[in-house]
């Protein structure tokens, strides 16, 4: 067992006594200064769920839209799915846990979870450009080899590239290739095949103005660029050269303030869009010729995408059951469009991904989008899963559609 080197190990990243900390909507969250020891922590609480599930586990070192100063960490399961919650308790107690109290933590969640502690073990760890999150991926990293475990850093990456990968190595790479250039290929690819299956392809060449909060999403869109060429052309503001993260741009900078983010200067039409501190959330807008401000919110989003899945459906000829899920922040008319024009059925979860991924997971199509600009498209019947057989028409639904989902 090896829990005599965690302890000595810990000692290089004590816990500041009396300190305690929430798990939050997704995962901890404060002042960087304070997150050190829950950085170690989560790097062997990572170990033990992979010795569990006997995956890839990802730890993202960010704090999202949070303000520069503040740091945190969010876990990542092996299908690529937030930390499933009934462990939240036990990264609750592990952060929680006085120095004295932290063999007996660890020793708690080994036996409840009768994990074998010979099993193979191995965490990918990710980081947002915040000044703290290097130091405090480190620390992850110290956790993760006090067990002894195996670890990849993939260093500066967004919130749905570690998401992406932890899936992707767990799946023996049939869902890509597990590398930040098998993202880009693999999402760059369906998308420049869609845009291609439009009849006006080459009159559809498009220009996005990209809003990089100053963060992880300006480093990455730009490497994606070269793959959407000349499909796509982009031009970035708020790229971290000059702003700080999330100050006065960004994704919950919009859509608060239901106003452009500075930074840039607007013309009547252009297309342009936010992403947040780890770029797992986005949002588009635009200014009509009266200078009217337009926002697309993941309300916004999740009504397109809804209409363009069930034409494709029934495009195709295929019956399958779609659902929309939300938030009880989304705004009552997109709501009733869905349900009472469209005739899709909405339902209300708890805010947080986690949440709202886990009722979509009950429809074999499930779009789920919070107001602010989180969500995807769930497809049950997944083309590279054995369970269920292979679906040639939900393939091409499913590649037609990657496009659309989040940057992540
Ligand atoms: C992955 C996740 O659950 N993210 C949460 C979290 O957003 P971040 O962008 O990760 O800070 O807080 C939001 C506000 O509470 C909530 O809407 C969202 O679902």
């Amino acid at each position: 067992m090896h829990l005599e080197a965690v302890l000595k190990s810990s000692v290089r990243h004590a816990k500041p006594a009396g300190l305690t900390l929430q798990y939050g909507t997704a995962g901890f969250r404060t002042k960087a200064e304070h997150l050190d020891h829950v950085m170690y922590r989560m790097g062997l609480l990572a170990v033990l769920r992979s010795k569990k599930t006997k995956s890839v586990i990802g730890v993202m070192v960010t704090a999202s839209h949070n303000p520069e100063e503040d740091n945190g960490v969010k876990l990542v399961d092996p299908m690529g799915e937030m930390l499933v919650q009934e462990w939240e308790v036990y990264a609750t107690n592990l952060a929680n846990a006085e120095e004295h109290e932290l063999q007996t933590a660890l020793t708690n969640i080994i036996k409840e979870e009768t994990i074998n502690m010979q099993d193979e073990s191995c965490v990918v760890i990710g980081r947002d450009t915040r000044p703290s999150s290097e130091n405090l991926s480190l620390a992850v990293i110290d956790g993760v080899t006090a067990f002894e475990s195996r670890y990849q850093d993939y260093g500066l990456v967004s919130t749905p590239q570690l998401h992406y990968i932890v899936c992707c190595r767990n799946t023996d790479g049939r869902y890509g290739e597990p590398t930040v250039e098998g993202y880009y290929q693999k999402l760059s690819k369906a998308f420049n095949d869609l845009v291609k299956q439009s009849p006006n392809s080459e009159a559809d060449k498009k220009s996005l103005s990209i809003d990089g909060a100053n963060g992880i999403g300006a480093l990455k869109i730009r490497e994606m660029e070269q793959h959407l060429q000349p499909l796509l052309s982009l031009l970035l503001f708020n790229d971290g050269s000059k702003g700080k993260l999330n100050h006065a741009c960004g994704a919950d900078y919009v859509k608060v303030l239901q106003k452009a983010p500075e930074g840039i200067d607007m013309k009547p039409g252009e297309r342009c869009c936010s992403f947040d501190g780890d770029a797992d959330r986005i949002v588009y807008y635009y200014k009509d010729n009266e200078h009217r401000f337009h926002l697309l919110d993941g309300d916004k989003i999740a009504t397109l995408i809804s209409t363009f899945i069930k034409e494709l459906l029934v495009k195709v000829d295929l019956t399958l059951n779609m659902g929309v899920v939300q938030t009880a922040y989304a705004n009552g008319s997109s709501t009733r469009y869905l349900e009472e024009i469209m005739k899709v059925p909405v339902y209300c979860a708890k805010t947080g991904v986690k949440h709202l991924h886990h009722k979509a997971q009950e429809f074999d199509i499930g779009v789920y989008f919070e107001a602010n600009g989180h969500g995807t498209v769930n497809f049950m019947i997944l083309h590279f899963v054995n369970e269920r057989a292979f679906c040639p028409k939900m393939y091409w639904i499913k590649m037609s559609f990657v496009v659309y989902v989040r940057f992540g």
